[in-house]
């Protein structure tokens, strides 16, 4: 099996209903997004991935939100914009765009800070 790892980031303003402190209130981070893809075997150039390839569908899908209220967005209209939902909207999103026949998105990582995470994967 083998794994890809590329690595992008967006800005975007939230904030967390119910949730009582200070992420109540309007405030933004850096995200950083880790995408992970898993391939079985490889193509014709040995490549699991182009990882230009994969940095573009990730700019077309974080450039939908980059820079914006997150909680105005329709994908976080009815679910908050925890980075726990941003990993699941972002591994939803990039494996419409990347999953193929042998490649997968496998895993989404969001970080908010140096510190704290969140992940949506493929269990198993
Ligand atoms: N499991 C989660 N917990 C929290 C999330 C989240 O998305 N998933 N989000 C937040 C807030 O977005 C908040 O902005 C971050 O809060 P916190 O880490 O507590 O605050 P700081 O970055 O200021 O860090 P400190 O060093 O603790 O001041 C909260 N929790
Ligand atoms: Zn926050």
């Amino acid at each position: 099996m083998y794994e890809l790892k590329v690595i992008t980031q967006f800005a975007a303003a939230h904030r967390l209903d119910n949730f009582y402190g200070k992420c109540e209130a309007l405030h933004g981070h850096n995200w950083k997004v880790e995408i992970f893809l898993r391939a079985d075997g490889l193509d014709e150039a040995g490549l699991v991935m182009d990882f230009g390839k994969i940095k573009s569908r990730a700019h077309e899908i974080l450039s939908e939100i980059d820079h914006t209220f997150l909680n105005e967005l329709p994908a976080f209209k009815t679910q908050n914009p925890s980075s726990e939902n941003i990993a699941r909207y972002l591994f939803e999103r990039l494996g419409a765009a990347i999953n193929n026949d042998r490649v997968t998105v496998s895993r989404i990582s969001v970080w908010e800070s140096d510190n704290t995470s969140a992940s949506y994967f493929l269990a198993g």
